[in-house]
């Protein structure tokens, strides 16, 4: 797969401890265009992705000199009728860099599907969101295979599926929910193709980016791939998958594990426990949102504070929890995300499952020196889970604040009071591990904790316990969360945590098959307050189509099923 521009070496774009990913001319560009349509249109008619998602019909430097001369109102203003003339004449529609691709083992009612579900309303519905595969299966058009230059869109050379919506291009970690459900829908094809460009973009970058968009090339997501690779093994025994993937996981690991993604935090006794962190190479507006990020900035006094408060937007949507009160030290300000000063339970998790996985497919290709050496890190890192983030009275594991700064290189001394003590769904990701969830009396510990929590609400477990506003936090509930507590809950030899898992699993499929049946749509994000409503807050509209909360239905309805006389209803 080649680049549709010049980034093809990240770490040597390092400005001494601070990277920054340079940017490419077409995105300086449409960054404009964005602006010019912001200020035409204002704050409620407008998307800025959808400005940086337009391709051109011709090449830059004319397309620029037209814009140039697109001629200003009294007030220095474009008139709606020119501006729109403009990208008319200019630009093809946002989504035309993407064609339908038919996936080739989609069966309209795959043979075993979902064999526990003997409800025929669930059934049918099941059905309904098993065939959604097709509207969200896409390829990269010709056309940008062709002239990459004319795109912001990157060349994938697979088909796959994109997120739903506004998001119409693959995601980093939403790929791990699709994938997940594309499993139970038995498209093992397509599964791979996900992961094969995924590594794709591994090779090419050396991390997978955000999404698949020049835009996002500034940073990484929640890294699952080897996750979605254990996944994959697990069902169809693959080992040519595994033995592809594992040189491409040992580059995703250094990645994560390279300075700027990494503190130490150090204990009682002087030792050094290696921790990480998200953090964006970028340090202005993010493209896809620069009208919304520019204004927001422009309360800042000085250039270094816009800069870092840019990193922070950025690595916030590094995390994928874009936006929350968990990033914020004041969650009506959002100009106090501090992202990089804080290290996240469920990434540390992550990486902890990415040595796990990464052992076992080392031992599974025979590269045994590579699988103890991971089996090793991995010991290290739960020691430092266990220390840095676990806190025996509430029961949960914790998000740590550094106090002595996100550029500070110092090991950082660990102190009570720096653990967040508000209420994540975040806090409970650890159970998703099977280091974990085997051990019974953790579990259930940890699920006493869940349960008084305040998280488990009518519709499933919400994001936090705080209505900021923002997307991440209350009353929305997101498909991964809910997947990863109730996935964990499940694996765990304790009775009363299986039964749980399946309570919440039943709330959540209830409140995404009524507002089903309501909207016609299945949902980015649910109200988990009132079940069967749609999820709101944030700095977009709410999405539809949606490749995650699929997933996590078919997952569910997979290992839970749904008897036939058990009525889906609201409780
Ligand atoms: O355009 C704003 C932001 O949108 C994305 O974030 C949200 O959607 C993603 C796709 O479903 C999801 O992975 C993420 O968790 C959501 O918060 C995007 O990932 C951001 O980088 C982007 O700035």
């Amino acid at each position: 797969m080649a680049a549709n521009n010049s980034i093809i070496a990240p770490f040597s774009c390092s400005k001494g401890s601070r990277p920054v990913i340079p940017t490419t001319p077409l995105l300086t560009f449409l960054e404009r265009v964005q602006e010019t349509a912001f200020q035409t249109y204002g704050r409620s008619n407008f998307d800025p992705k959808n400005y940086v998602d337009l391709s051109l019909k011709f090449d830059l430097s004319s397309t620029v000199e037209a814009f140039d001369q697109i001629p200003k109102t009294e007030n220095g203003l474009i008139s709606v009728k020119d501006f729109e003339g403009f990208i008319g004449k200019w630009f093809k529609s946002a989504g035309e860099d993407l064609v339908y691709a038919e996936p080739v083992d989609f069966e309209p009612e795959p043979r075993g599907f979902l064999p526990q579900v003997e409800n025929s309303e669930v059934r049918a519905w099941a059905l309904e969101v098993h065939g959604l595969w097709k509207e969200l299966s896409r390829k990269v058009s010709d056309s940008v295979h062709d002239k990459p230059e004319l795109h912001t869109l990157l060349p994938l050379s697979e088909p796959g599926m994109i997120a739903g919506s506004r998001f119409r291009e693959v995601y980093y970690w939403d790929s791990y929910w699709v994938l997940r459900g594309l499993l139970a829908s038995k498209m093992y094809e397509t599964a791979k193709s996900i992961v094969t460009n995924l590594i794709s973009l591994l090779d090419t970058y050396g991390y997978v980016l955000n999404g698949a968009r020049a835009y996002y090339t500034n940073r990484s997501q929640p890294p699952l791939l080897s996750a979605m690779v254990y996944e994959i093994y697990n069902k169809t025994g693959d080992l040519d998958l595994v033995r592809k993937a594992l040189p491409p996981l040992l580059k995703e690991y250094q990645f994560w594990n390279s300075e700027i993604h990494t503190s130490i935090v150090h204990d009682a006794e002087n030792r050094n426990h290696f921790v990480n962190r998200y953090y964006a190479m970028w340090n202005k507006p993010r493209p896809e949102a620069s009208a919304i990020d520019r204004r927001f900035a422009s309360k800042l006094l000085n250039v270094d504070e816009k800069q870092q408060f840019y990193r922070e937007v950025a690595s916030t949507a590094e995390s994928g929890w874009d936006f929350s009160s968990r990033w914020m030290r004041n969650p009506s300000d959002f100009t106090t995300l501090t992202t990089t000063t804080i290290l996240p339970v469920d990434l540390n998790i992550f990486i902890l499952k990415m040595e796990l996985d990464i052992a076992l497919f080392a031992k599974l290709v025979g590269e045994n020196a590579i699988a103890e050496e991971f089996l090793r890190a991995s010991q290290t890192r739960k020691k430092a889970v266990d220390f840095v983030f676990w806190n025996e009275n509430m029961g949960q594991w914790l998000d740590y604040w550094l106090n002595n700064g996100a550029e500070s290189k110092e090991p950082h001394t660990w102190e009570a009071q720096n653990q967040n003590k508000n209420v994540f769904a975040s806090n409970f990701v650890p159970l998703w591990v099977d280091l974990f969830n085997s051990d019974a009396s953790l579990v259930e510990k940890v699920m006493r904790s869940l349960q008084s929590s305040g998280l488990l609400c009518a519709a499933g477990i919400a994001t936090s316990l705080t209505s900021s506003g923002h997307q991440w936090d209350y009353p929305n509930g997101w498909a991964p969360m809910q997947h990863m507590i109730v996935e964990g809950l499940s694996r765990s030899a304790s009775t009363e945590a299986r039964k749980l898992a399946k309570d919440i699993a039943e709330r959540w499929i209830r409140a995404n098959y009524i507002a089903y049946k309501k909207t016609g749509k299945m949902h980015e994000k649910y109200n988990v307050e009132k079940c069967g409503e749609y999820g709101g807050g944030g700095n977009y509209k709410p999405q539809t189509g949606f490749g995650w909360s699929n997933g996590v239905v078919l997952t569910f309805l997979e290992e839970f099923g749904w008897p036939e006389d058990k009525k889906i209803e609201c409780n």
